[in-house]
């Protein structure tokens, strides 16, 4: 079991939903990430998904493109958060979870990924470019090293990819909300439910919901619904608008704070 599954197992027994935060590495420095990951960590979620800046990303909506621009200006590489990790890993067993473009890990080289990843203590990857129709070998060497490698499914997907990628996903099924991309405003529609009921219905693996959720009233609403959310734009608008670095650490831990409170129902 990795840090994805255990942490997971232990909401469950708990009765608890998950909070996962998504961050863009990098934004606007790798110090300001630095804090951000343990004020995340303090005030109560339960996985951190970093972002892997790209200058040309899938689904990525303006707040995580600006991110990425800011993070690629201070010189973020992939090299960089990898070695961040493995500093964060000193102290910390958050589960993580880095979130790519294909085009980094290719650069990169697929197995020595794979290799650097799992060696400074990432836990799983999402590369919303790299559909399992394409991803076998990377899939393959993932597997065999415990990487985790989390699918997305959206509310188009056809049955016979609901099933595909139930079987295929590891650590949890990414759930999108919605048609389009990050950041923007949701109102769940009752199609949501009856959607991811159809896909709980078919694997017992934990499914996140994400896309579109900006504060604690929807987190709350899309965790009845799943094993837990996914919040990213709003946590990056925030680090965004922020003055100065204890600013920042502020905000950002209430906000945090404020959305598990809402998932443990208080
Ligand atoms: O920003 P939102 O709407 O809160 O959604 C999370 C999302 O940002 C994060 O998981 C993510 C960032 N870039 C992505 C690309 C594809 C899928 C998911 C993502």
């Amino acid at each position: 079991m990795n840090r994805i599954e255990q942490r997971i197992d232990d909401l469950k027994t708990k009765n608890q939903k998950a909070l996962v935060a998504f961050i863009t590495a990098g934004d606007p420095s790798m110090e300001a990430t630095r804090d951000m990951f343990q004020v995340i960590e303090e005030n109560g979620a339960d996985i951190i998904e970093l972002g892997v800046p790209f200058s040309d990303p899938l689904a990525d909506g303006p707040v995580i493109q600006a991110a990425s621009q800011r993070a690629l200006k201070s010189g973020t590489t992939l090299k960089k958060i990898l070695a961040l990790v493995a500093d964060l890993r000193k102290t910390s067993e958050l589960p993580i979870v880095l979130m790519t473009s294909y085009n980094p890990v290719f650069v990169y080289g697929e197995d020595a990924f794979v290799n650097d990843a799992v060696a400074t203590g990432v836990d799983g990857v999402i590369i919303p470019d790299l559909p399992p129709e394409e991803s076998g070998s990377f899939e393959t060497f993932a597997n065999d090293k415990g990487l985790r490698v989390i699918y997305l499914l959206a509310p188009t997907s056809t049955p016979d990819r609901v099933r595909m990628i139930t079987e295929r996903s590891r650590g949890f099924i990414y759930y999108i909300s919605l048609t389009g991309v990050t950041g923007m405003q949701s109102t769940f529609s009752g199609d949501m439910a009856t959607r991811v009921g159809e896909v709980k219905k078919v694997t017992s693996h934990p499914v996140m919901i994400g896309f579109g959720i900006s504060g604690p009233e929807e987190a709350k609403e899309a965790s009845h619904l799943s094993d837990g959310v996914i919040v990213g734009s709003a946590i990056v608008k925030l680090i965004d608008q922020c003055a100065t670095a204890e600013e920042r650490k502020e905000k950002v831990g209430r906000f945090i704070h404020s959305i598990k409170a809402a998932l443990n129902g208080s």
